[in-house]
């Protein structure tokens, strides 16, 4: 298989999500990739060239079985199975990651969470109880591949490379720092500032152009 782009799996999740919702509805059962498309806000050619990394899918002039369609794009992205997954640092943004139910609406889990505050270890957090980071490597028997990183920037590396040796082969990234790790490390960076600069960045062209014209 040809190697996938981000932007593609990230596309693939937002058709798996319509096609979830689009499959409890009896009364539809296939969709054309330009109603697909123009439901998740992308063009038919798009949807097409997406799903061609992984075969061939629908009938021409038909569409997508919709069902069909949800099945596969569960099996390509290993969502018919449950994954647990650790996440380090019960803050503002743990917290919140813990009570968002969505994942758990695609088979993701937060099974764990650890801190070193003692203030917040034994604490709950939605139905989990924050740990002791000293015991993380209880996670070990627990076979977790999936680590979430949600610590302060200056303890980001320490905790990764921590969570490496327990096991864990990919990390989402919260914290806004590059993460030096094995190469076989899946490292995803989530910077939700950069995000919000960019949208900021975009204002303020269109706003100096305004004032050029003036
Ligand atoms: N809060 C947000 O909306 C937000 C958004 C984007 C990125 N971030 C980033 O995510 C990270 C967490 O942000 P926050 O707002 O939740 O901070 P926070 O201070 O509320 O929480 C950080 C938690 O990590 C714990 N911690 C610190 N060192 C640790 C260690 N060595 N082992 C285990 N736990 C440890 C702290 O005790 C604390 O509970 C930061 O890097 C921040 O820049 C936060």
């Amino acid at each position: 298989m040809k190697s996938v782009p981000q932007p593609t799996i990230h596309r693939l999740v937002a058709y798996y999500r319509h096609l979830k919702r689009l499959a409890g509805n009896n009364d539809q059962t296939v969709i054309c990739s330009k109603k697909l498309g123009h439901d998740v806000g992308t063009s038919s050619a798009q949807v097409r060239k997406d799903l061609s990394y992984f075969g061939e899918f629908g009938c021409k002039g038909v569409g997508y079985d919709i069902q069909g369609l949800k099945k596969s794009l569960e099996v390509i992205l290993g969502l018919n199975r449950s994954w647990p997954v650790v996440l380090l640092g019960a803050g503002n943004l743990g917290r919140a990651l813990i009570n968002y139910q969505e994942f758990k609406k695609m088979r993701l889990e937060i099974v764990e969470v650890f801190d070193y505050d003692l203030d917040k270890i034994g604490n709950n957090v939605g139905n989990l109880v924050v740990k002791n980071v000293k015991n993380l490597d209880s996670i070990i028997s627990r076979g977790i591949q999936i680590g979430i990183l949600a610590v302060p920037v200056e303890e980001a590396q320490g905790v990764a490379e921590r969570l490496v040796k327990v096991g864990i082969k990919a990390i989402w990234n919260f914290a806004p720092t590059p993460l030096n790790l094995p190469p076989d490390v899946i490292i995803y960076h989530e910077d939700l500032s950069s995000s919000l600069v960019g949208l900021v960045f975009y204002i303020n062209q269109l706003e100096t152009k305004v004032i050029k014209n003036l």
